[in-house]
């Protein structure tokens, strides 16, 4: 193993040193005197920094444990708690006026509504997919998940089933009719479409038809009388009927149609954050390379599925022929990097004192490096038009931690000779504290921020952390309908709208956590852009082509007039709101299915990232749902056994009991993988010894995170197989 190398002050791991010397640097005209010097004074000043932050929030956490202990103030008088929180600085007085500025944002933040997709960036496939799955063929997504339901005669089978075929082409017509309508007649009768010079002309049977708004009509690849593809326009975002009389499908079609490709994922976050398993210096710099190489277009990965192998590289642009000239839009989605938040160190760099270096701060520099590829030099462009980095900065506490986020970014910017204020930042409104301060959050970054996002999955881990001492939460699943995340949710939009957002920024919305449950997904997830947001997460590119439709039903811009008009609709006092149980209302049985539904999550989840280094994993719970598990589920599910086990609703012993139970039984659901490692009978891999790390341990870990458990383990597990 080659040795550290020493620079600037800094000792840096050696293949970090390696990637920035060969890969990173060359083409952005820095020098690697002036990065590393610029990156040591950078850490020099803020690394103490980032290290006091995360210990402010222990004292205030421990002041929160202090006064829910005092019996006094049980049960919790609202407005004395409030009084509480406002005292020790928790609460911070809320700024009067606030209006973003941030300026210089692309169309897909600032304009037009859309599917925000999130991948793990450490999966260059699965990265390159994402970035690909800015068009997503509406056929496919519809066949191949059961919004078309299995019903007799309409199952999907091994070989292309026309029954089902002819269901999905139904519906993509309908789709059409609702949102690109003819003047008269229906897509459903279309024997043909054409361009001429008045624009899209769709013959019927014995007759001709236009669009009713021919305005929607944007271009049109292959000959005019016979394009191969037409491209529509709705609510900003384009919908391409794709036409081929000889294809498998296109010749059951009257018109010769053999696909509607829809504009899906607008936006797609590469995660280096919740989705990753990324522990020490080779992991950081898998994650560096895979944003350098989509900064430089270059990225590939070798696929081999179906019996077949080919390598994925990112899509090219589109070019169609428009009314005035050619028209050409993205190939690929606008892609934002979602760094580490405050809490984690890496040894990949350590400081002057030989201290490891805050990660978020790594992050910053080596995907900033990366981005300067995007910004200036030959492959400027390819992702930003409005020259911008997109930083989601997960996990902040408070406008102190956003500030803080935004100097980072600022003392970046300078390091990598960028202009002021091109890192943007998306801020997570996923921790208590910076939803009770939502709107001196974003004051804080207020020339800078191009998203606030609703991740209620960290949020609800918070919850149930702040409040811990007070008493036992609820079930897991009755944390949905509890009255602070109604608060949380609107308040958000609210916020960001009084704030200016409209037209500026995005107000997302998170994660459909159920990726094999798509029906439930077209159903329930128009909910998010009625709610006003003008993004929401999905967790496939089958997901954004489905979630992409209810952008077309719903006119988000116009949902946010409304909801400006309307103003405000909760209150910090609901948002405050302790979303305690009573243990009394719940059955023997109640309490085991819920200790062992929280227990088999972690173990499904915790088992993948420890023994093979998966950061999000497909788990099905215990009736068999696959459901998606990353940090901030796994942070949920060990914190709500740790409240319980505070309180006395279950014992050490029945977690020790559920552990080896439901080990078992993930055991099970892994056999079919010849490299999974069965945690029973022995009970004492990493894996498991994570899982009851978590379970056991969970409340006492800083802000109930999982990562220094996770994290821990999966690096002695590392060294196993290395010496093994
Ligand atoms: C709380 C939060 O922070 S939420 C944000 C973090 N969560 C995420 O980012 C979820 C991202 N999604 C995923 O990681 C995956 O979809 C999982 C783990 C949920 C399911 O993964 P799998 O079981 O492998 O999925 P499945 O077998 O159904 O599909 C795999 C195919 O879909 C593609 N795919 C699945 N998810 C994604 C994605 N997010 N982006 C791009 N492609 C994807 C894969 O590339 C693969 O296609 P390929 O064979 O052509 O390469
Ligand atoms: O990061 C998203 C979340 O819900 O947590
Ligand atoms: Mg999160």
């Amino acid at each position: 193993m080659e040795s550290r190398v020493n620079v600037a002050g800094l000792s840096v791991a050696p293949e970090l040193h390696a990637f920035v010397r060969e890969e990173a640097l060359p083409g952005t005209g820095l020098t690697e005197e002036a990065f590393w010097g610029g990156a040591a004074a950078l850490i020099g000043d803020l690394a103490p920094r980032v290290r006091a932050a995360v210990t402010r929030r222990e004292e205030l956490q421990a002041a929160i444990d202090g006064y829910h202990a005092n019996p006094a103030h049980s049960p919790l008088d609202p407005e004395h708690y409030e009084e509480f929180l406002r005292e020790i600085g928790y609460l911070v007085e809320e700024p009067a006026q606030v209006a973003i500025t941030t300026e210089g944002t692309d169309d897909e933040i600032a304009r037009v509504p859309g599917p925000q997709l999130v991948v793990p960036l450490l999966n260059a496939r699965f990265a390159a997919n994402a970035a690909n799955a800015r068009w997503g063929s509406l056929y496919d997504a519809l066949y191949g998940s059961d919004v078309i339901p299995e019903t007799e005669g309409r199952e999907q089978g091994s070989s292309y089933n026309p029954t089902r075929g002819d269901a999905v082409i139904a519906h993509a017509r309908q789709l059409l009719d609702e949102h690109a309508p003819l003047a008269q007649g229906s897509h459903a009768d279309a024997t043909g479409y054409a361009v001429d010079d008045q624009g899209l002309v769709v013959t019927l049977a014995g007759t001709t038809a236009r669009l009713a708004d021919p305005a929607q009509y944007v271009g049109h690849q292959g000959p005019a009388d016979e394009p191969t593809a037409v491209l529509l326009r709705h609510h900003g975002l384009h919908l391409e009927i794709q036409v081929d009389p000889t294809h498998q499908i296109g010749r059951t079609d009257r018109a010769g149609v053999k696909d509607v490709v829809l504009e899906a994922a607008l936006t797609s976050i590469m995660d280096l954050e919740d989705s990753v398993a990324a522990v020490d210096a080779a992991d950081k710099v898998q994650g560096y390379r895979n944003w350098l190489q989509l900064m430089q277009r270059t990225l590939t990965a070798d696929v081999s599925k179906g019996g077949e192998t080919f390598t994925r590289g990112l899509a090219e642009d589109r070019t169609y022929t428009g009314p005035d000239g050619e028209v050409t839009l993205p190939g690929r989605a606008l892609m934002l990097i979602r760094q580490v938040g405050h809490l984690m160190t890496s040894d990949a760099v350590l400081d002057a004192e030989g201290q490891e270096v805050p990660e978020g701060i790594l992050d910053a520099l080596f995907t900033g490096l990366g981005s300067v590829h995007d910004l200036r030099g030959e492959h400027a462009g390819g992702n930003s038009r409005a020259g911008a980095m997109y930083v989601v900065k997960p996990k902040m506490h408070g406008p102190d931690e956003v500030a803080l986020g935004c100097e980072i970014l600022a003392r970046a910017e300078q390091v990598l000779e960028l202009p002021a204020r091109s890192m943007k930042i998306g801020i997570m409104d996923e921790e208590r504290r910076t939803s009770a301060n939502l709107k001196a959050c974003i004051a804080a970054a207020a020339d800078r921020v191009a998203f606030i996002n609703t991740g209620f999955l960290d949020r609800t881990g918070d919850e149930i952390h702040t409040d811990n001492a007070a008493g036992p939460v609820v079930r897991k699943a009755a944390m949905k309908s509890t009255d602070w995340i109604a608060a949380y949710e609107d308040n958000n939009v609210d916020v960001g709208l009084e704030c200016g957002f409209q037209g500026r920024a995005q107000i997302g919305k998170g994660m459909w956590a159920a990726p094999d449950d798509l029906a439930d997904m077209v159903e329930q997830k128009i909910g998010h852009p009625k709610a006003g947001a003008n993004c929401a997460w999905v967790p496939s590119p089958t997901a954004a082509t489905l979630h992409a439709v209810h952008y077309h039903q719903v006119d988000v811009l116009a949902r946010q007039d409304e909801l400006k008009a309307g103003g405000r609709r909760t209150s910090l006092r609901q948002l405050l709101t302790l979303p305690l149980g009573d243990p009394a209302a719940w059955s023997e049985e109640d309490l085991r299915a819920e200790l062992d539904n929280n227990v088999q999550s972690t173990l499904g989840y915790v088992v993948r990232w420890v023994d093979a280094g998966v950061g999000c994993s497909k788990v099905p719970d215990l009736s068999g749902t696959p459901l998606m598990e990353d940090r901030a589920t796994c942070r949920i599910s060990s914190q709500h056994v740790g409240n319980w086990l505070r309180h006395g609703v279950v014992t050490t012993d029945q977690v020790e009991e559920a552990l080896r139970r439901m080990a078992a039984v993930v055991d099970e659901q892994n056999a079919g993988d010849p490299t999974y490692v069965a945690m029973a009978p022995a009970f004492d891999g990493e894996a498991f010894l994570a899982a009851r790390d978590l379970l056991l341990h969970g409340a006492e870990q800083p802000s109930g995170y999982t990562e220094p458990i996770l994290h821990r383990r999966r690096a002695a597990r590392k060294a196993q197989l290395a010496g093994a």
